[in-house]
Formats: C-alpha cells, structure tokens, sequence
C-alpha cells in the first residue's frame, strides 16, 4: 500500500488555557488528491488547516508527511514540500506582484547562479498560470482583492510543494476565476487540501470531502457521502435538499 502523503492521527487542539476546539482529528490524504474541508463558521477549518502546514504545533496527535512526524522536520522542509495560501495576505504593499511570487522560492534558494536563473523561470511560469503578467510589476497593494489572492497563488506555485494547503481559495474571486482557480488546482496533479463554504464548488472539484461539526469530523468521504442532506443539516444547522439528477449537484438550504 502506498503510504498517505499527509495523515492525520488523533489531533486536538485549543487556544493556551482553554479547553480543546478541535477534537480527535484523523485522516489520511493520498497523493494528488484533492480534500475540501466544510463546516459552518467556528466548526474549526483555519485552526486544522494551520497544524496541518506545521505552524501550530498539536495538543495531542500528530501530523506526518510522507511518514515523518512534521515537527521532526525543518521549518525550511516543510516549506518545500507544503505550501499554503491564507486569508490574510501580506502587509508589504510596496513589493510588486512578481517580487511576492519570488518569495516562493526562499525555502529552495541556494546561492548558486543556475538556480536564479531556473528560479526566474518558476516564477514567471507561476505567474502566467494564474493570468497575472499585466498585472506583475504593479505594486501589489493597488490590486484588486482578487487579483491578490491570485498573487498569493502564485507564490504558493512558485514554492512548487506536494502538498497545498488553501484556506478560502475562492474568497474575493468572481464567478469565472473562482472555477479557473478550482480547475486550476485540479489540474496541478498535486496534493491539494482547501477550505471552502461553497458546497456545491466542493462537491464538483474536490475527490473528497471532511465536513467538520464543532470541532470533530462529521463526515469524510467522496463528496456525494460527505455532503449528505443530514450531514449537511447538522454541521449547518439548516434544512437542506441535495439535487443529484443533473451532472452536478444542486443544493438548496433552508432555515
Ligand atoms: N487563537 C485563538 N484564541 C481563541 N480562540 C480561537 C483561536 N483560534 C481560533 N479560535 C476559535 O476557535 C474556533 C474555530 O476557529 P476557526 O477559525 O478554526 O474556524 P473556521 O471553521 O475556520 O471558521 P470560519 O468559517 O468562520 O472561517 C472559533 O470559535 C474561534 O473563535
């Protein structure tokens, strides 16, 4: 059997003196596949997704990657091999666009001439990906929400890891890049592990789904497991209805 490349085992987590918030967290991710974490506001996302790219350490449990306990590993390790897009983007407005993508490669830089070069190459590669190349020498403060979180996916190209780890990939995106982008991920034949609110994004683009209900996993599975009309009422606490007579689901909520 192939080993998993990031396996969860038993994680708990919880602010300092406070009682736990995230419990008894396991799972294991394959490679290349694609995991969509959901759950309702607070169910925990951002705190599980923060341990699994080894910048909170757990209570309990532990988090291997390719075998090897992540906190036995470099933080420069890490960074090689898991990259992670979050919610807050940086602060240092004045860099342009191409200069945050850059940032990407720190965890590979070397020294050596060769490698600037290969490392320029990567780095407008990721930038063409995702569309930006009329926007790489703007300054990055003056774009727009969504061309920013584009930028920050870039840069997580640009570290070229296995593993992904996007919280909130979609956030700020229109209609047309939110699918671009999911399709995108799709296609890098990379570990990709995502928050997201849109069940319906999830249930189309994610191979599996882990719905997490107050801190505890509710469900883990194919999307069509995962996101069942009960599943779906307790971790939301809405009436829903799952529509799947069409190539895709339909969902609709009600309170
Ligand atoms: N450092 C912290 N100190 C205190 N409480 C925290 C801390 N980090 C997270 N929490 C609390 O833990 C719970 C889970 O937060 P988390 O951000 O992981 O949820 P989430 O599922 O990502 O939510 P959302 O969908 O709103 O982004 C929330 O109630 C939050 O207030």
């Amino acid at each position: 059997m192939t080993l998993p490349i990031l396996e969860a085992r038993g994680l708990c987590w919880g602010p300092p003196r406070k009682p736990d918030i995230l419990t008894d967290i396991s799972f294991s991710v394959a490679e290349g596949e694609v995991m969509a974490i959901c759950g309702a506001n607070g169910a925990g996302k951002s705190s599980l997704l923060r341990m699994l790219y080894r910048y909170v350490a757990p209570r309990k449990g532990t988090v291997s990657l390719m075998g090897r306990d992540i906190w036995l590993h470099s933080a420069r390790d890490t960074a090689r091999q898991i990259a992670a897009v979050l919610q807050e983007q940086p602060s240092d407005f004045a860099l342009t666009a191409r200069q945050i993508v850059a940032l990407g490669r720190l965890p590979h830089r070397t020294g050596f001439a060769t490698a600037a070069i290969r490392d320029a190459e990567v780095i407008s590669a990721a930038i063409t990906r995702l569309d930006l190349d009329r926007f790489a020498d703007h300054a990055f403060g003056t774009l727009s929400g969504g061309e920013k979180q584009r930028v920050m996916v870039a840069r997580a190209l640009a570290q070229e890891p296995h593993v992904l780890i996007l919280d909130e990939p979609t956030n700020h995106l229109d209609i047309r890049h939110q699918l671009e982008l999911l399709a995108l991920l799709r296609g890098l034949g990379l570990t990709v592990i995502c928050t997201l609110h849109d069940l319906t994004l999830a249930a189309q683009y994610a191979d599996r789904i882990l719905v997490l209900s107050q801190g505890r996993v509710l469900s883990d599975g194919p999307p069509d497991q995962a996101l069942s009309e009960h599943h779906i009422a307790t971790a939301f606490n809405v009436t829903a209805r799952v529509d799947r007579s069409g190539p895709a689901p339909r969902f609709s909520f009600h309170l």
